[in-house]
């Protein structure tokens, strides 16, 4: 998913010029999910190799894949326990939005308890990475939140 949202954004990147430009330079992260897309779960564990310096998150929830809501969940709240991810804004995609099957955002955020972040400001989207609705919106949100680390 989270690859799909990032050849959207590439797609588009006329209208999107900030948000590609962004993408662009932040190689690490497009390499890590480059790899991710190929050996997709079995990344996880490396993802800690990427907290020094993070400024933002972006969590991609497939939102058609409900048996693994809990479990996204939990992952969720895990990362956001990590010291050096302390404050840092999180952006919630719920992507396959075109998809029937895909659950609303407002269920999602109840299923992630993310009612409860507090120490963060967070924000959850709605997106389809294969139409491309809501993926602006994200990264505008983005653009405005990078720096907003709580003190
Ligand atoms: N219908 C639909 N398909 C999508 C969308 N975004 C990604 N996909 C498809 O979903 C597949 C891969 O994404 P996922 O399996 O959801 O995500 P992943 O990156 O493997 O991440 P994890 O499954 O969480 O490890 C590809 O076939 C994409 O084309 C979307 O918005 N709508
Ligand atoms: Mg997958």
């Amino acid at each position: 998913g989270c690859l799909s949202i990032l050849r959207k954004l590439k797609n588009h990147s006329s209208e999107a010029a900030l948000a590609s430009e962004d993408i662009s330079h932040i190689t690490p992260t497009q390499g890590f999910n480059i790899k991710s897309a190929t050996i997709t779960r079995k990344i996880r564990p490396y993802w800690k190799n990427y907290f020094e310096n993070t400024d933002i998150l972006i969590y991609v929830i497939d939102s058609a894949d409900r048996k693994r809501f809990e479990e996204t969940g939990q992952e969720l709240a895990e990362l956001l326990e990590e010291e050096k991810l302390s404050c840092v804004p999180v952006l919630i995609f719920a992507n396959k939005q075109d998809l029937l099957t895909a659950a609303p955002a407002s269920e999602i955020a109840e299923g992630l308890n993310l009612h409860t972040i507090r120490d963060r400001v967070w924000q959850i989207q709605s997106c389809s990475a294969l139409t491309g609705e809501g993926v602006q919106d994200g990264m505008n949100w983005v653009c405005k939140n990078v720096n907003a680390k709580k003190k």
